[in-house]
């Protein structure tokens, strides 16, 4: 249950819960607990009227959705797959960079295999966002749907291609793939369920105006 009276932020550990701390911090908003050392899964803050919750980052829309959490923090990727219902986006905030791409082992002839209209296997998390963009390119495949460690679908023959998150490169050069189409730029966006920001507007709209504010172009 949200508090009455205060606003509940949906958070996910790791690269969102740090890159958040700053933005948190321009709304004069300090976590009580760090979520990578406590095991608590709701955790104060500073401010009796705030608080958040720890989810899974997949996760973060449906808790916003179903107004568990007023506000979230979700990646743009993890919001396409949701679909966005009930959510209010108001704020990209230009954290969590990185992109979605497909990507293939080094002796996989991709562009030869669309060429001449083969159907393509290709492992991925983000079926709805790779079916979309396979549609539009009039690329024939077929999606397999992973949970995670995509990299390794080509290595042992589960699929031809992947469309997975990359920033550094690391990880496909760490597996012997290599990007063959950029897909779409992903950061991660503010979401706000749409009957908290009517009915909690006084407490939303100043943490809104202090993440605008802080966030990095
Ligand atoms: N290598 C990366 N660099 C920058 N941002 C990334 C990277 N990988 C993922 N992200 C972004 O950060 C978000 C959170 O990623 P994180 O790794 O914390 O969760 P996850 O493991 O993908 O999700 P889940 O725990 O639900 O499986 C992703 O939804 C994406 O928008
Ligand atoms: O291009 P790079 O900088 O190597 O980053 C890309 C990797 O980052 C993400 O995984 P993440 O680090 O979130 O691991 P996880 O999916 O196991 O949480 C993504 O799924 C890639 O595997």
């Amino acid at each position: 249950m949200t508090i009455l009276n205060g606003i509940t932020l949906a958070l996910s550990k790791g690269r969102i819960f740090e890159e958040t701390l700053p933005l948190l911090a321009a709304a004069g908003i300090t976590p009580t607990d760090n979520p990578e050392t406590s095991r608590k899964l709701i955790i104060g803050t500073n401010r009796p009227d705030v608080r958040l919750v720890i989810v899974r980052a997949t996760d973060t829309p449906t808790y916003v959705q179903y107004g568990a959490a007023d506000m979230g923090i979700a990646g743009k990727d993890v919001l396409l797959e949701h679909g966005g219902a009930g959510l209010y986006q108001p704020l990209d905030l230009n954290i969590a960079k990185c992109r979605l791409c497909v990507a293939a082992p080094k002796d996989f002839d991709y562009a030869a295999a669309v060429k001449r209209g083969a159907r393509i296997r290709v492992a991925t998390k983000y079926v709805n966002a790779a079916r979309e963009h396979f549609a539009a390119k009039g690329v024939h495949v077929d999606l397999i749907k992973l949970y995670g460690s995509m990299e390794l679908a080509p290595l042992v023959g589960l699929a031809d291609a992947i469309v997975d998150l990359v920033s550094t490169g690391g990880t496909l050069k760490a597996n012997n793939l290599v990007e063959v189409e950029d897909i779409m730029p992903i950061s991660s966006r503010l979401v706000v369920n749409q009957a908290s920001l009517k009915l909690k507007r006084e407490l939303i709209q100043p943490v809104l105006e202090a993440f605008a504010g802080a966030v990095k172009k």
